[in-house]
């Protein structure tokens, strides 16, 4: 399990007056359930893209459990990624032509030589957690709800230590939402992960532990989730 500290965090983009994002400081301790919170346009996906590595800041510190992510070559932030982050991304970026199985098993085959033992009947038990009936269903004729619930197997195959997680349950409905807000919040409690996830559904924001809202790229408030309390917090924030 990873903890995350951010120092003196800046993100800006050519021609835009203010910084997509400025925090001076943030900390996520390991093994702790937060949710990213804020207004379209706030910065939630910009900080999920500087956090994993997939966007480099032009200043700041990303520590996770005490290295700074943003001093990684390119190459060595990808590894990084993969041996640690279990990413769900709004653009689920599968790979037409191939099956949901292959999919949630493709990040690790490219890196290795051979699947670790076991990894492929994990891939099939959360494929079957997610309510996937078909494992060998290629996914370009999966509905968009399918391949969200297949982006979150994938992202939960390898037992990360974070899992970070932008709108995991905006494309489904009321009863896949839950399925797949039960399956992250079991798999991170089952392997200790960090769970960080942007995200305007309240019944998921309900259940973590802890409310980060964003505002034009700054932290305009923040709360402790005590259970069942979480759509209350997040209003008040
Ligand atoms: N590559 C870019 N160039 C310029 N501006 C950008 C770029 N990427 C994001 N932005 C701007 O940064 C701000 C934050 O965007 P971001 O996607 O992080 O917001 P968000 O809170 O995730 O929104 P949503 O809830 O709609 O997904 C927005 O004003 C957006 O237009």
């Amino acid at each position: 399990m990873l903890a995350l500290t951010i120092e003196g965090l800046e993100l800006t983009y050519p021609g835009l007056a203010a910084p997509v994002l400025d925090i001076p400081g943030l900390t996520v301790a390991a093994g702790a359930h937060v949710a990213l919170t804020g207004a379209s346009g706030s910065g939630k996906t910009s900080l999920v893209n500087v956090i994993t590595g997939m966007e480099r800041a032009g200043r700041g510190r990303i520590l996770w459990n005490g290295e700074d992510i943003a001093l990684l070559s390119e190459n060595r932030r990808d590894g990084w990624r993969l041996a640690h982050v279990g990413l769900v991304m709004q653009e689920f970026h599968l790979f037409p032509g191939l099956s949901a199985e292959a999919n949630v098993l493709l990040p690790h085959r490219l890196s290795r030589l051979s699947l670790e033992p076991g990894m492929r009947r994990r891939a099939l038990d959360l494929l079957e957690r997610v309510g996937i009936e078909r494992p060998g269903q290629p996914v370009e004729t999966m509905s968009r709800g399918q391949m969200q619930r297949v982006a979150v197997a994938r992202a939960l195959v390898g037992r990360p230590g974070v899992v970070v997680a932008d709108e995991p349950t905006a494309s489904l409905d009321r009863e896949a939402g839950a399925a797949v807000s039960d399956l992250l919040l079991e798999l991170a409690r089952e392997t200790g992960a960090t769970l960080i996830a942007a995200s305007h559904d309240e019944r998921l924001i309900g259940r973590l532990d802890r409310v980060v809202r964003l505002e034009n790229g700054r932290i305009a408030g923040e709360a402790a989730v005590h259970p069942g309390e979480g759509t209350k917090v997040a209003a008040a924030l």
